[in-house]
Order: structure tokens, then sequence, then C-alpha cells
């Protein structure tokens, strides 16, 4: 099943959607104290614990986590920023009898912390008390935020105002929020539980977390009676002699992640360096933008950039390509030859091509975007809208966008893959699953997905080099997981 990824706009409406169908807050209030509740008691032992309530519901269910902790002998004290103002937040404070104070803590004042000072209700920058807080509390270490970490805006993952709490542990509800998924809020939430407190499904989802659940089902595993032309043509476009490295690592990722036949397009100085590199992997040479196209007339799938020189030649060749029927992965120096004209390049592809930006790359073809955006996610689906073609958003938190808008946010990116040549293999990846006929938008994901899993099974040490050869044990574990 895909993990739907929510906005806060959305799980107001969800809540809305639970209260008319005869579930109605204080419920919703309860299982989530509860569940919250259950989650610092399964990670901390026992102890002196304060928490901090707003006035919305979010400090309701402090005033519910109070009591399901003090009900199992946790020393515990409520501290209230502010008299409890929504309705299901004064039901909770009423039913809470233990002992409730003004906002005092001090570093060193409790052993734990639960934050419950605003969640999505945040409607202004942290002042006063809840500011003072985060200020003198700018660790994580002990501090578990339910929802989200107090001036952490759920919908972008960066706080409202100058600053926000931090938190060891994240206690959410029902989905993830774009913040829990996001670099930036992904490092003020800590680790991320999500508790489920009995929401409906609601509507057709266009944000996902990025893993199996999204693709899985549709993964071109080979047929009974595959042979390799069957399972898919790729061709990566190599650079001159000096420059032909990253086109094999593409080609060779394409071929691990199962295209069963793969070529090297070579201009003729790079045949014999190319050549003296290749075994599985196959090679051609092409002269002309015209050779090229001719050349690729029978691949499904051909990733150009990757060491292919930044300039006219490189143009000339992604529109030859684009001329053909196959689907193009266009990234790095692709990329950048169209800094200058980036409409030159959106008007060459076709909603199955994909661009695969680094945040510099993205800068360059859709500049001042990044900037604009609250957040990458919307910054990546208008990159995919203005591009009419996939656009893969590189980062410890890839974000995958289709033109139609779709949108998914990897969260098992691996720092490892912070090394050169990773990029090109990722293009082999998606090109390699395109060629076997999956969908781009789908392809690119779990392209991303396996790349990441691959990263981190290999840890530190990690060189592009490997990466092609991590790929047959986490396809391993998707195949095994099928025949489940
Ligand atoms: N949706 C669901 O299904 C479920 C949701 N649940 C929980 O509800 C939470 C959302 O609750 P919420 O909407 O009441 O918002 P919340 O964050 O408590 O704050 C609103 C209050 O704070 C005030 N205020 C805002 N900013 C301020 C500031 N800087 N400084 C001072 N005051 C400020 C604001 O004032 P106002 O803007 O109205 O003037 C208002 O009084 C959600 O995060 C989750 O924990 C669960 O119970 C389970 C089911
Ligand atoms: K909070």
């Amino acid at each position: 099943m895909p993990r739907q990824i929510m906005t806060v706009a959305e799980m107001t409406a969800a809540d809305r959607a639970a209260a008319e169908a005869g579930t109605p807050t204080i419920v919703l209030m309860e299982r989530a104290g509860r569940a919250a509740a259950e989650v610092i008691r399964e990670r901390y032992a026992r102890c002196p614990t304060v928490v901090w309530c707003g006035p919305g519901d979010n400090g309701g269910d402090g005033y519910v986590i109070a009591r399901h902790l003090r009900r199992r002998g946790w020393p515990v004290r409520v501290e209230a920023l502010a008299p409890p103002a929504s309705p299901a937040a004064q039901w909770a404070a009423g039913r809470w009898k233990g002992e409730t104070g003004p906002l005092v803590s001090e570093p060193g004042s409790a052993a734990l912390y639960v934050d419950c000072l605003f969640g999505a209700g945040l409607s202004r920058p942290l002042d006063g008390e809840a500011d003072r807080l985060a200020r003198i509390m700018p660790g994580a270490a002990r501090i578990v935020a339910v929802d989200v970490p107090s001036g952490l805006v759920g919908d972008t993952g960066r706080p409202l105002g100058e600053r926000s709490l931090k938190a060891q542990l994240t206690v959410t509800f029902h989905r993830r929020k774009p913040a829990h998924v996001l670099a930036a809020g992904r490092a003020a939430c800590g680790e991320v539980v999500v508790a489920d407190i009995g929401l409906e499904e609601m509507g057709q989802g266009r944000l996902f977390e990025n893993d199996p659940g999204l693709w899985a089902e549709r993964f071109p595993w080979p047929a009974a009676d595959a042979h390799k032309h069957a399972r898919g043509r790729m061709m990566a476009v190599s650079g001159e002699a000096w420059n032909t490295g990253a086109a094999r690592l593409a080609a060779r990722g394409a071929l691990r992640i199962g295209a069963g036949v793969v070529t090297v397009l070579s201009p003729p100085g790079a045949l014999a360096v190319n050549a003296s590199h290749l075994e599985a992997v196959m090679l051609a040479p092409f002269e002309s933008e015209f050779d090229l196209q001719t050349r690729a007339e029978k691949a499904d799938a051909v990733v150009i950039g990757p060491a292919a020189g930044v300039g006219e030649a490189t143009m000339r060749h992604v529109f030859a390509l684009a001329r053909n029927g196959a689907a193009l992965v266009v990234d790095a120096d692709a990329l950048t030859s169209f800094a200058d004209d980036p409409a030159a390049l959106f008007s060459a592809l076709d909603r199955d091509d994909v661009l695969t930006p680094h945040p510099g790359e993205f800068e360059r073809i859709f500049p001042g975007l990044l900037a604009a955006s609250p957040e990458r996610i919307t910054a990546a689906r208008e990159a995919a809208r203005r591009a009419g073609a996939v656009v893969l958003l590189k980062g410890s938190d890839t974000v995958v966008a289709a033109p139609d808008g779709r949108a998914a946010v990897g969260l098992n990116g691996a720092p490892w893959l912070a090394t050169a040549g990773a990029g090109d293999v990722l293009a082999g990846f998606i090109a390699g699953l395109i060629a076997q006929g999956m969908e781009s938008f789908e392809a690119a994901c779990a392209a991303a997905w396996i790349h990441a899993e691959a990263g981190a099974v290999h840890g530190p040490g990690l060189i592009a080099e490997d990466l092609p050869g991590l790929a047959p044990s986490v396809l391993r574990k998707l195949w095994e997981a099928r025949e489940r």
C-alpha cells in the first residue's frame, strides 16, 4: 500500500470527516495521547517528566499523555503556557488531576520533557515563554515532541519564526506530514513514530513516502519466458576519451537493475578506452548527431549527461535523442548545457523523460524556483510542470515529481551516497527500469529507493563503482517480499 504524506490542511479535513462520521475530536485526542504515552513508555524508563501544554488541541494531547503516564506510576507535572482554549483541550485538562503550573522549565529541571505547546495550529512565531524554552533548550536530548516540535511548520519543516524546539523523538498521528520527511524538519524531529488513531483513508493522495509500497506491485520482474531483448534496451552516451567512466557507471547500473541489453554509445575518439573497460555492456560508435539518433533508434531508454561535456554539442545530442521514441534520462552536463535556454530543453521533452538535477543543476535550469518555494516538494512539482517531464531533485530527502502532480519523498537517504559518480549510477538505474517497461515516475522512485538502500547496505567507504554490485542484494529482498 502506498503511504501517503498528508498536509496539515488534509489532516484537518480528515479530523472533520471523522467528526461528521461520528467520531468526535475528543475520541481522536484520547487515542492520540494514549498512543503517544505508550511510545514514550517503550522508549524511556520511568522518570520525572514535565509535559508542556499549549492552549490548543496539541496541548490537549499533552493532558491526555500526562494522565496516562501518571496512571502508570510516572512522576508527571504539567506546565501550561496558557489555559486550555479549545473545547477538546478543556475536556482533556479537566480529566487531568495531577499537578499543573506555569511554564518554568530549565535545563535539568526534569528528566524528560514532552512538547505539546503547538502542533498543526501554529499561527505565529514563538514568543514569550515558548520562545524562551526554544532558546534555553536548543538541544533535542530527552525532549519528545507531539505531532511536531513546537514552532515548526508542519507543511515545510522550517520554523515559522526564528527558531523552534527540537526533539529526540516525535510522535505524530495517522500519517507523516512534510515536516517529518523533508531534511530540515527531520533534523528537528529526531526519530519519527506514526501512531494510528483510527482515521479513515481519505481521497486520492498525491504525495507519498517513497518506499516499495508505492511501486513494488509494478516492478518489472522478468517473465518466465524472458529473453534479453524483451527485458529492455538501455543506452548511455559517453563523453570524450578522458570522460568515459560516468557513462559506463550508468550502463553498469542499468544492467544490474535488469535491463536486458545495454550499450554505451561512444564518440570515435573514446572507443578504445571504452572498449577496454566493457564486458557485458556493448559498445557502438557515433560520429554525428544524426548518427546518434540512428544508433539510439532501438533503445527503450537513454541516459545522456554524465561527463557528456557542457556545451552546444551536448544540446544537439539531446535534441537528436529526443527525436527518437526512447525515454530520456537527462543528467549532469546535459542539464547544465541548457542553463542559458532551459525552455529549449523543456520543449524537446516528453512526459516520460526524467531530469535528475542536484540542487545546483536545479538552480541552473529552474532559476530562483527553490528559493521562492516554501519547501522542496513544491519546487520539484512546479519544475515537473514547467518541464513537462519527471523531475528527481537529489538530496538526503530526494523528491520525485511528475508533471501530473504526483510526488514522493525518500526517507532512506544515506550520507554515503554523497560521492562522485553515485548520480551516474542512479541515472542508469532509472533508465534501466524504464527500459523494462516501468512508468517513468515509478521508475525514478524505485531507482532512488534502491540506490539509497544500496548505499546504506554498504555504509562507510562506499564508492560509486560499488553501487551496481550492491543492487542485487536489494533486489533480492524486493523479490522475496513479493513471493510472500
Ligand atoms: N487533526 C486531527 O485529526 C487531530 C489532531 N490532534 C492534535 O491537535 C493538534 C492541532 O490542534 P490545534 O488545531 O488546536 O492547534 P495547536 O497547535 O494546538 O495550537 C492552536 C492554539 O495555539 C494558539 N497559537 C498558535 N500559535 C501560537 C503562538 N506562536 N503563540 C501563542 N499561541 C499560539 C492558537 O491561537 P489562535 O491562532 O487561535 O489565536 C490556538 O489557540 C495537532 O497538532 C495534534 O497534536 C490530536 O488531538 C488527534 C487528532
Ligand atoms: K508540539
